[in-house]
């Protein structure tokens, strides 16, 4: 699919990219030579797969990462090469490469690098490219982790960003830095996953009415609209109107890398009320858990029919009821 040239566009920012590298093994044995089935290469980070499933789609989107060394050549190359629009700022250091073990059980095992640290200079530069996007985008998406050399303001200086354009902040990340911009508020949405929000909130989450709670707590901070994703346990949003849960059959992944991502994606894709746009969420992250590796879908993947959707979900339900 290609989208208009000048529609305004999903403007995604990753500060840690990553190629994802993922292996297929019929049963990881820890300790042991294990000898996989099959590998694949993505461009990787939470921001650019945004950016990609966007793209799959026909969503006009630009990825902005900085990119540094073979694997961050690769990641510019890889993308290219899917139709992505990405705007790399080249930095000294190199661009990490993570490793996803996929078994046929459906377990995912993730080990992520740090990333390469940016300097202040490099920090900058990468600023004033997502500023520089701002005029045309109608959105901007920070996610993932942050590299050393970005303080906890980084994300607070994105939301200023945006505000200061008109356009709407969306921010998928953890930490120090996720909750300060949480703090400072004036943010359109945030997609934390339960171990996320439980980390933002201080306190473990046990049920639906737990997380509505928290959600509804961070959207009194100034953000308006709050999408937790559950894994398998599907997803609840809390936004202006109400809240809302979406799930369906648990699925045996192929690779869970990137379905919190694919969520987003779906939810950005287009306008449509909240309970329209968290269906398309789910299915495009159930969609996502069907696929190896970092591999992002395409519209013939998803089943939004297989997605059910329930008003005010009953706060007594433990999560994993869902
Ligand atoms: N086993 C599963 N069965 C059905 N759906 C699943 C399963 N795992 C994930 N999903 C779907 O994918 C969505 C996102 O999953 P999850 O909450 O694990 O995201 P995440 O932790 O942000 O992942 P990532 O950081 O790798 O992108 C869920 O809301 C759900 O719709
Ligand atoms: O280390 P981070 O930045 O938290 O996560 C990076 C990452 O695991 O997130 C994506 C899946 O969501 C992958 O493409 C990538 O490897």
């Amino acid at each position: 699919m290609t989208a208009a040239p000048d529609a305004p566009r999903v403007v995604t920012l990753t500060p840690n990219p990553s190629l994802d590298r993922a292996l297929h093994l019929e049963r990881l044995g820890v300790g042991e030579v294990n000898r996989a089935a099959a590998t694949h290469l993505h461009p990787g980070g939470k921001g650019i797969n945004v950016s990609r499933a966007l793209a799959a789609h026909g969503v006009p989107t630009r990825a902005v990462l900085p990119s540094g060394g073979p694997d961050g050549a690769q990641v510019v190359a890889l993308l290219a090469a899917q139709g992505v629009d990405a705007r790399p700022v080249p930095v000294a250091g190199d661009t990490r490469s993570n490793i996803t073990l996929t078994e046929s059980s459906g377990a995912t095992t993730k080990i992520n690098a740090p990333g390469a640290a940016l300097a202040p200079d490099e920090v900058a530069a990468l600023l004033a490219a997502v500023e520089s996007e701002l005029p045309a985008a109608s959105a901007v998406v920070a996610a993932g982790s942050l590299p050393a050399g970005l303080g906890d303001d980084f994300l607070t200086a994105v939301a200023d960003l945006g505000a200061r354009h008109g356009v709407p902040v969306v921010l998928d990340t953890s930490g120090a830095p996720f909750a300060a911009a949480v703090r400072h508020g004036g943010l359109a949405l945030v997609k934390p996953n339960d171990e996320e929000l439980a980390e933002l909130a201080g306190t473990e989450l046990g049920t639906v009415g737990d997380v509505l709670a928290a959600a509804r707590t961070v959207r009194a901070l100034g953000t308006d609209a709050v999408l937790v994703s559950l894994g398998a346990h599907g997803a609840l949003l809390v936004a202006e109107g109400g809240s809302w849960w979406a799930g369906g059959p648990p699925l045996v992944p192929v690779s869970t890398v990137g379905a919190g991502d694919s969520t987003l994606a779906g939810y950005l894709a287009a306008a449509g009320d909240p309970p329209d746009r968290l269906r398309r969420a789910v299915a495009w992250g159930r969609a996502a858990v069907l696929l190896p590796g970092s591999a992002v879908p395409r519209p013939s993947d998803t089943r939004p029919d297989e997605v059910a959707v329930v008003a005010d979900p009953d706060p007594a339900l433990a999560l994993k009821e869902l």
